[in-house]
């Protein structure tokens, strides 16, 4: 019959100018596609080189490389008798593009450029590319000798053009160009085009997992169809994580998705479809169909091949499925733990260092490579990638290892170190215990006085001079030193248990530093430069206080952690300032000026919302009317700005961290600002004390009109019932 379709779309977990690994990858996602039935094989964008490969792109190599792999490509016999899209840079009348390469039996068929760049927040793609502004169009494109050699060819069509089969039209929209309002599939879809296919660079961020399923699912309702979308899966080089979503859509339905997650190198899926389906959805819908009618036609390259068997009757089609989206707990669950499996494997280091202080940023982090510990063991069991096995037994240095537990697996990657002080309490240092043991992670537990003692005495030596805590009398400059002091001594102190720890368990190798200070505490400031949280990587980084507390609750579930309840309920604090009676005198709210509630809303309106101090203010007098007054709101917008301006700078030396939130102040990459601010934002506060002032005169203004309106209303009474004044 000719009218059923086997389609296939990767997700791989390429890596930024891994041109070996990244070959690897599209061919073992080709032979899956193969053993599956498809004749039509999707992936993702710039799959060739990796997405993250940023300026160099700039390179000549990238491209060159990138022609090298495809025409590995090209020759693979398995290619034989498959369409194939791939994504890759391409260089065309020196203008570079971020394009699709569509090859059948080792001919190269279209080159499509994207036609609509993205540069939202991590996003920088028009510093390196070009979009195709030529709708409709193509171009000759010379094709580099040593493809033209295996191809046979010497020019190919470059542009916005479409592939006719003997049996349906397919074409393309890159990434982005779903996003926009004005996508590619609108225009294709009425020029009859059956299959559109997306190959994606699309990460993951906390609560957006819904975004590509709205999209792909109101494309095809509103425009009929079959939608392969292929994306990116793990941690290319970049603090982004791809989270590997592809699906399969038809007509409004989901037929097929990737999982969002997984440890699983390359992940295929695949969906038959009848293609009379699309054509009776689309010529039903009235509406479509008249605009069809009157649409211009694509460039349409005619290809003596077609993608459905000749016998198909009985060939079963895909049903719908239910695309579930995981809460935000199990993102954090999932998501920043395979990115650590990504870097681990991908750094050649033997594990992770963390400073466990018992409280819930580092208790979080300890959780989160615990998860990736049960990743891999569900991994393991289910006989999923073997590369996860094989990476495991490298890391750890055993030809032979197979993990028997996560906590046995977690005792072998995570080393965790309470550091004491006699500023720390004993409810802190056994709930850094409890929860280590929980866990399986191999903990030590060490004292650092001494080497404070050691570090104030060279200064009190050369000035003679001994500072002290506010509470022994000291000054809030001397009372903050101190603080400090002790912070930074844990710095120096994981970074050489990090150096030596694997060389005292007879191990090869080093430890990766692990840091936990939170999304929040950064953009405030409330950490010192330079102590734990300057580690090697940050799994947290990106993630609000507030969230971290809702992971806790799911992770005590999850994992029987009954420890989990108690590092929950215990009041955030720093601990470095003397206990009175074994009791916290500190806790992190008061000494911010602010929960982490507020700090959480200050984030959001400061980035998303793209608010200055005024237009904060603006906001906030509205959505806290109940609780605060407009003088209040004011002095705490003012205290926030002041604190972000004297502390932006600490954001230039931030640890990379895990992206999750579209509040991140991560400096320079996500976030772009300047870093030496003028603190007292005379301006922008006077014009808040206006507004401020503005409000009370027209509350003044309102009570003694309320007033007045009191006392005529009582005048008027007084003359019904008939008293005179
Ligand atoms: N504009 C600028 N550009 C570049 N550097 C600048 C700078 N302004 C100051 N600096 C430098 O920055 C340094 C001051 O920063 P830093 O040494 O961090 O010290 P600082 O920010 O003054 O104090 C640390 C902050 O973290 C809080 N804290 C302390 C201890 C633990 C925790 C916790 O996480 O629980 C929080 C504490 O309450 C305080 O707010 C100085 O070296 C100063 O010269
Ligand atoms: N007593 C300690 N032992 C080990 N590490 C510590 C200790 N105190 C602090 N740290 C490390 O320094 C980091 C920052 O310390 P801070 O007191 O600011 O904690 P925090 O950001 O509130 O995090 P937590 O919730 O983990 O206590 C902690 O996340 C932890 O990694
Ligand atoms: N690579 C792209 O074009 C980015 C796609 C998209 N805007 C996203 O946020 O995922």
């Amino acid at each position: 019959m000719g009218r059923k379709v086997t389609i296939a779309a990767a997700t791989l977990n390429q890596w930024a100018l891994d041109f070996e690994g990244n070959l690897d990858r599209i061919l073992q996602s080709i032979l899956d596609a193969k053993e599956m039935g498809a004749t039509f094989r999707s992936g993702p964008e710039l799959e060739i080189c990796g997405y993250s490969c940023e300026d160099h792109f700039y390179e000549s190599d990238t491209f060159l490389h990138s022609w090298e792999v495809l025409a590995e490509l090209l020759q693979a016999p398995l290619c034989k008798d498959m369409l194939i899209d791939v994504g890759m840079p391409v260089m065309h009348r020196n203008v570079a593009y971020n394009c699709r390469v569509i090859f059948l039996n080792k001919k190269i068929l279209l080159i499509r450029p994207k036609k609509i760049l993205c540069d939202d927040g991590n996003y920088r793609e028009t510093r390196w590319f070009t979009s195709w502004k030529k709708d409709k169009e193509v171009e000759d494109f010379h094709l580099p000798r040593m493809i033209g050699n295996i191809t046979g060819q010497k020019l190919v069509p470059f542009g916005d053009a479409v592939i006719s089969t003997l049996d349906t039209c397919i074409g393309f929209e890159i990434c982005e160009e779903l996003w926009c309002p004005e996508s590619s599939h609108v225009p294709l879809s009425l020029d009859g085009v059956e299959i559109i296919c997306n190959g994606s660079g699309s990460h993951t961020e906390l609560r957006k997992g819904y975004v590509v399923r709205d999209l792909v699912k109101t494309a095809t309702m509103k425009c009929g169809g079959c939608y392969v979308y292929s994306n990116l899966r793990g941690c290319d080089g970049q603090r982004v994580y791809f989270d590997g979503t592809s699906s399969i859509t038809l007509n409004g339905h989901v037929l097929s998705r990737a999982r969002q997650f997984s440890l699983d190198e390359v992940e295929v899926i695949t969906a038959t479809i009848d293609l009379e389906d699309i054509r009776s959805y689309r010529d039903s819908k009235r509406s479509n169909a008249h605009l069809s009618s009157i649409s211009k036609s694509y460039p349409r390259i005619l290809v003596d091949f077609s993608l459905s068997p000749e016998l198909d009757t009985v060939l079963p089609i895909a049903q719908p499925i239910e695309w579930p989206c995981l809460s935000p707990e199990e993102e954090i669950a999932q998501g920043p733990a395979c990115w650590l499996w990504d870097y681990l494997r991908r750094s050649g280091q033997g594990g992770f260092f963390l400073p466990l202080s018992g409280g819930v940023d580092s208790s979080s982090t300890a959780l989160l490579v615990y998860s990736m510990c049960t990743l891999i063991m569900e991994n393991v069991q289910r006989g999923g990638d073997p590369k996860v096995l094989s990476d495991l037994r490298r890391i750890t240095g055993d030809p032979e290892y197979t993990p028997k537990s996560a906590s046995e697996l977690c005792n072998r990657f995570l080393v965790t170190c309470y550091m004491g002080t006699d500023n720390s309490s004993k409810e802190t240092k056994q709930r850094a215990a409890a929860l280590a043991a929980a866990i399986g992670s191999y903990h030590m537990h060490i004292t650092i006085d001494k080497a404070i003692s050691a570090v104030l005495e060279i200064f009190s030596t050369v000035t003679g001079l001994f500072p002290k805590f506010a509470v022994n009398g000291g000054c809030p400059r001397q009372n903050l030193a101190l603080q400090n002091i002790q912070a930074r001594m844990r710095m120096v102190l994981c970074y050489l248990f990090a150096q030596l720890m694997l060389w005292a368990r007879d191990r090869p190798g080093g430890l990766l530093v692990l840091g936990s200070a939170n999304v929040d505490e950064a953009l405030r400031g409330y950490m010192t430069k330079y102590d734990c949280s300057s580690a090697d990587i940050n799994p947290i980084g990106g993630i609000s206080k507030t969230d971290l507390r809702r992971f806790l609750h799911y992770a005590k579930e999850k994992f029987k952690i009954p420890i989990i309840g108690d590092i929950i309920s215990a009041p955030p604090t720093a601990e470095l300032e003397p206990l009175k009676q074994g009791q916290l005198t500190q806790t992190d709210e008061e000494d911010m000026g602010m929960t982490y509630a507020e700090l959480s809303q200050f984030g959001r309106l400061r980035k998303i919302e793209n608010c200055g101090p005024y237009s904060m203010y603006c906001k906030l007098v509205q959505t806290w009317s109940s609780s605060y007054s407009s003088k209040q709101v004011a002095e705490k917008v003012k205290h926030f700005f002041r604190c972000y301006a004297i502390n932006r700078h600490k954001m230039t030396v931030l640890t990379p961290s895990y992206h999750a939130e579209s509040y991140s102040p991560d400096d320079n990459r996500f976030d772009l600002r300047p870093f030496l601010y003028r603190a007292n934002w005379s301006w922008q506060f006077r014009a808040i004390d206006k507004q401020v002032e503005h409000i009370s005169s027209v509350k003044r203004s309102a009570s003694s009109g309320s007033i007045k309106q009191s006392k005529k209303s009582e005048n008027v009474s007084k003359v019904r019932t008939g008293v005179t004044v």
